[in-house]
């Protein structure tokens, strides 16, 4: 035996001794997380448990990537760790997360990102359709996007917060690469046509103004549909990422080509419950004002007394009235703060409507 082959094998044998620690240590975790069910279910006789806790996996996903030794990255540690307690989280009660669909969109990768892979994820067709999912108790949580850093707003989304009971309990963020893709089973037949999905054509319009200029642009549903009709027409492509494009089995003719490098999704989390405080939270709220000069700055000045930092403000129409308008605000603290109460009360006075929309860990991944 070469050297190397000896200590090849010295090096697998520690690494076959620490799976084998790393396996029982899973294990004693995963029976620790039944445990925690059963003490759940007997302090709650005959009432609704909530078995998935998004501030305490906030904390332990925060806690891993601050102490995380290396040489694994912060994320790389938590992401592994995200994997486990979604495992743990399934022992206790499996999970159903309704998210904008198909299968295969952008949508879908936030709600495995956010909560594992040991859910059970259920496409619905549009986003009033994954709030119904959630309000009825088919589901137990939805995720539905909110806003992108080049295309702004998903204005559905905030307007059905106006009439919907869901709280907002968490939020993630994913870094949006789309491809040009094509069906390897149409070879290099000449593509006359892209689809794709009217968000996506706008976050690539630079580049396909460069590169593909004059090819028919078509509209689709979702990326995910995209990509369903690029697999199935020759002569097509789609624009749409990697979930997608392995779903049809299509290949990348142009990466990543995205007009800004940064470009990112934020999505959030709704549910029934609100979310206790995690040490590091976000709240939404939406508020009508009456209709007057300085409205907004009397709105916006105990926010700035307090020193709370807002992080996003967004005017909608109110679906009340003619030129009535409608705050989407979300800020850093959490609804239990004393800081936070105090500028809602101040607020509270002042506005024709304060709707709180959920206080919520700040995304960990
Ligand atoms: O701490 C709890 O309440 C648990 O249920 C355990 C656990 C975990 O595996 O760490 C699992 C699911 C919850 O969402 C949060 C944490």
């Amino acid at each position: 035996m070469s050297d190397e082959q000896v200590r090849l094998g010295e090096l697998r044998d520690e690494i076959d001794q620490l799976d084998q620690k790393i396996m029982e240590l899973i294990s004693a975790r995963a029976a620790c997380a039944q445990e925690v069910a059963h003490v759940k279910m007997t302090a709650n006789p005959g009432q609704d448990v909530f078995f998935y806790r998004p501030e305490r996996e906030a904390q332990v996903l925060r806690r891993i990537k601050e102490q995380n030794p290396g040489p694994l990255s912060g994320e790389e540690m938590a992401r592994l760790f995200r994997e486990i307690m979604s495992a743990c989280l399934a022992l206790e009660k499996p999970m159903h997360i309704a998210f904008l669909g198909p299968i295969g969109t952008f949508t879908q990768a936030a709600a495995l990102k956010h909560f594992g892979h040991s859910v059970v994820s259920v496409p619905l067709p549009a986003i009033d359709a994954v709030f119904r999912e959630v309000e009825s108790g088919a589901a137990h949580y939805g995720v539905v996007p909110v806003e992108n850093s080049t295309e702004g707003m998903i204005n559905h989304t905030l307007d059905m917060f106006m009439s919907s009971p869901l709280k907002i309990c968490g939020e993630v963020q994913l870094r949006i690469h789309h491809h040009l893709l094509v069906s390897p089973k149409h070879g290099d037949q000449e593509i006359t046509r892209i689809y794709s999905h009217q968000q996506s054509f706008a976050q690539c319009r630079q580049w396909l103004d460069t590169h593909r200029y004059g090819i028919e642009r078509v509209t689709v549903s979702s990326n995910a549909e995209a990509a369903r009709r690029a697999a199935e027409e020759p002569g097509t492509a789609a624009i749409a990422g990697d979930m997608a494009a392995e779903l049809y089995g299509l290949q990348k003719l142009a990466n990543s080509i995205e007009d800004r490098p940064d470009n990112t999704t934020r999505f959030l989390i709704i549910g029934r419950e609100e979310v206790p405080a995690s040490g590091h939270d976000k709240s939404s709220i939406l508020v009508s004002m009456r209709n007057k000069p300085g409205a907004l700055y009397q709105l916006l000045e105990p926010f700035h007394r307090h020193g709370l930092s807002l992080t996003r403000i967004e005017t909608r129409p109110s679906p009340s009235g003619t030129w009535a308008y409608v705050f989407y605000i979300d800020f850093e603290g959490h609804m239990e703060d004393e800081q936070v109460r105090k500028v809602l009360a101040e607020v509270d006075e002042e506005a024709v409507e304060l709707k709180r929309l959920g206080s919520y860990p700040i995304g960990v991944l």
